[in-house]
Parts: C-alpha cells; sequence; structure tokens
C-alpha cells in the first residue's frame, strides 16, 4: 500500500518591495483574522518601524523580546493570553520571528512575518530554532500566513544583516550535501524538491552576487526573494535539513561557546568553508564558498567572527553532540583534524 503523505504549509500573500509595508494592513485584512494582534519585536525594529506597524493594525499590544529561547516564547504566550490576542505579528530579524511562529503554533492563533532585515531565512519557514541546555531544537511551528517585507527598510538596516542573509543562503550547499551523505549512510528521508530548491536558491545568490551592494533596494530584492525561496524549501521537506546541516550545528555550539559575537548567517557561512572541505577535500566546493563570501563582505575566519582559536576548534569538535542530526560529521572529528580543516581553508 502506497503510505507516504505530508502537509506542505506555505503563506498565502508574500508581499515583497519598495514601500510594501505600508501594505501591512490591506494583507492582513485579506487573511480574515479576527481580534487585535501582538506585536513580537526587539528594540531596534520597533523603534525603526513600530510606530508605523501599529498604526495599521486594531488596538495592537507590543511585547519585546529578547535571545530567543522557551522562556521567551512564554512571555509572549502570556502576553497574547492576557489580551485576548487575534493574532501574532512578528517583526524584526530572526529571533522575534522565530519567538512568535513557536507561541502561535502553541496559542493556535496566525502568524505575520514582518522582516526588518534579511538576515536569516526563517522569515517564512514553518520552523522555529531554539536552544535548551546543551542542545538546540529545530521545532514544528505556525508558518506565516503572510510575509510582508518591505525592501526600502530591509536596505536601510546595517549592511552586515544582508550579508549574514546571503551566508545563511549559501551555506545551503553544505546542507543539502550533508541531506545527501545522511540518506546514503543512514536512509534519512530526503525530498529531492526541497534539495534541489535549497541547492537552487543557494545557486542563485551566488549567480547574483555581483549585484548584492550596500545601499542598493536591489539587492535587498535578490536577498529577500532568495530567503523567501529558501524557507519555501525548509517547508517543502518539512524540516530545516535543506538549510540546515554541520555548519548550523556549529553555529548553535558557537552560539554557546562565545554567545553574541557574531551573527547566525556570518557563523554558518564560515561552518559552510570547513564542512564543504569535509566533503569534498581540498579542492572541493569549499574554495567557491569562501569565494562567494568574501565577494560579499561576509566573514571567512574565525577572527572576522571575533572568536578564537579555541573557541572555533571547540565548537568544531563538540557540534555533532547537539542534536540528532546525521552530518559529515559523523560521531564527532578530532582536535587535529579540526584544526587542519579549519588551517587549510585558512579559518585559522
Ligand atoms: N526558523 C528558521 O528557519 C530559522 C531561524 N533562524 C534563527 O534566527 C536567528 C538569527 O536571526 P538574526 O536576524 O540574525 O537575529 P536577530 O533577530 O537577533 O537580529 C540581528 C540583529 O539585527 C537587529 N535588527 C533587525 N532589524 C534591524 C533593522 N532594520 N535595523 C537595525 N537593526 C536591525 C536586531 O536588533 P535588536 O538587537 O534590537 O534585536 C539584532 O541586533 C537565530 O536565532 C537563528 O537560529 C535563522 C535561520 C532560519
Ligand atoms: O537556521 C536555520 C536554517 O537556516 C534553521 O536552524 P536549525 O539548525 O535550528 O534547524
Ligand atoms: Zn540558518
Amino acid at each position: 500500500m502506497f503510505d507516504k503523505s505530508s502537509w506542505i504549509r506555505l503563506p498565502r500573500n508574500v508581499l515583497v518591495g519598495h514601500g510594501m509595508l505600508d501594505d501591512l494592513g490591506a494583507a492582513v485584512d485579506e487573511l480574515y483574522l479576527s481580534g487585535s494582534p501582538l506585536i513580537v519585536t526587539s528594540p531596534s525594529p520597533d523603534q525603526i518601524v513600530g510606530e508605523r506597524v501599529r498604526r495599521q493594525l486594531p488596538n495592537p499590544e507590543t511585547v519585546i523580546v529578547g535571545e530567543a529561547g522557551f522562556d521567551q516564547v512564554q512571555k509572549v504566550i502570556d502576553a497574547a493570553r492576557a489580551m485576548d490576542a487575534g493574532y501574532l505579528v512578528g517583526l524584526g530579524g530572526g529571533k522575534p520571528i522565530d519567538t512568535a511562529k513557536m507561541a502561535s503554533d502553541e496559542l493556535g492563533v496566525g502568524f505575520v512575518s514582518v522582516p526588518t532585515a534579511a538576515s536569516h531565512d526563517g522569515i517564512v519557514s514553518g520552523r522555529g530554532s531554539i536552544p535548551e541546555g546543551d542542545t538546540r531544537h529545530s521545532v514544528a511551528a505556525e508558518p506565516p500566513l503572510a510575509v510582508v517585507a518591505d525592501t526600502e527598510v530591509i536596505a536601510d538596516a546595517p549592511w552586515e544583516l544582508t550579508t549574514a542573509g546571503c551566508a545563511d543562503i549559501i551555506s545551503n550547499y553544505t546542507a543539502v550535501a550533508d541531506w545527501q551523505l545522511a540518506r546514503r549512510l543512514k536512509g534519512v528521508e530526503y525530498s529531492e524538491y526541497g534539495g534541489a530548491l535549497a541547492r537552487m536558491t543557494a545557486e542563485m545568490l551566488v549567480d547574483n552576487a555581483d549585484l548584492i551592494r550596500p545601499g542598493l533596494e536591489e539587492s535587498a530584492w535578490i536577498v529577500v526573494k532568495a530567503l523567501v525561496s529558501s524557507g519555501v524549501a525548509m517547508s517543502i521537506a518539512g524540516s530545516s535539513r535543506p538549510a540546515s546541516g554541520a555548519e548550523h550545528l556549529f553555529s548553535h555550539q558557537l552560539d554557546r561557546i562565545a554567545p553574541g559575537r557574531a551573527l547566525h548567517g556570518h557563523q554558518v557561512g564560515v561552518g559552510s568553508i570547513m564542512t564543504a572541505y569535509l566533503h569534498d577535500g581540498p579542492d572541493g566546493m569549499w574554495q567557491d564558498i569562501r569565494a562567494a563570501l568574501d565577494s560579499l563582505d561576509a566573514p571567512t575566519t574565525a577572527a572576522d567572527l571575533d572568536v578564537t582559536e579555541d573557541e572555533l576548534l571547540e565548537a568544531l569538535t563538540t557540534a555533532h553532540e547537539i542534536r540528532d542530526r546525521y552530518t559529515v560529521l559523523g560521531d564527532g572529528i578530532t582536535e587535529k583534524a579540526a584544526r587542519e580543516m579549519a588551517e587549510t581553508t585558512g579559518v585559522i
């Protein structure tokens, strides 16, 4: 008997472009949501566009969240229950958006994603990434009913946030390679469409790298489109596998070992240089990944990430421990191998 089944949950409306933030109210009306929204945001996005968002929505309330964590999700749930929120709006970078989508899932209310930076590919995905103790979960969360990405706002955000988003997409190369390896060695379920879309998204971004420059709204356009595409790949796969492999495990470990030093996207980019080396050896894809990151002004070394050699090596040798996700790191790599890889690729 045929026994496959899947739910692919995608947004109904994706608005990308100049001044699109002023269409938020209309986009929400189109969803036939009822009640008042709780806006989940962080300090900078709230200061930059909070008022513009609030004046378009009926009796909104706002909650400011900090680092991603289950305590922050609970804080949002409590605030939403206290006001009997009809839906949640995630406004900002990856942390408020992830927090809002996880709280929406728990509350059983709709979620609208309003990114203010092109810094991560969670703007569309139905996954939440959340640390807990020594581990980091990728949890099923509420996918957005609508995404409203204003390229004028995003182009005005610090350039490093855009280069972080580019690196998060470039890391799809190694994420997909890890996923294929896990299929071959461990029989892990693989989605041809999810894998192909994630990889194609990275290829298109690299092909357009010359057009991605600071202050250009065209750059925000290209990167947001790629972030949407990468998020759709995760939705098709029903997991973050198309966009998260060993390079992400390395980044999640750095978040614990050296918190707050570098952006998520920048960390996964550097991780991707090294794990590409593990996949292909000295003459493989790692050089192309490093060149692409370099051309986009994204970090390529431990120093660029503001982490020490010891911190980097600790993250590399322990990354396999944090999640039950088979990658090219297998059951762990030795410090000698980690050092050799980091030195050969110029990361240290
Ligand atoms: N669920 C998924 O599929 C995915 C989830 N993620 C998660 O997303 C997070 C990383 O996202 P990231 O965006 O880097 O994290 P943050 O939300 O912390 O944003 C990074 C920084 O950008 C600032 N910021 C946001 N918008 C603007 C703006 N317009 N102007 C000026 N500053 C701005 C924030 O300000 P402030 O300090 O005020 O907050 C913050 O300092 C991680 O937790 C990661 O795990 C990443 C990829 C995919
Ligand atoms: O960051 C992600 C994709 O870019 C997803 O994060 P996880 O590694 O937690 O699944
Ligand atoms: Zn990521």
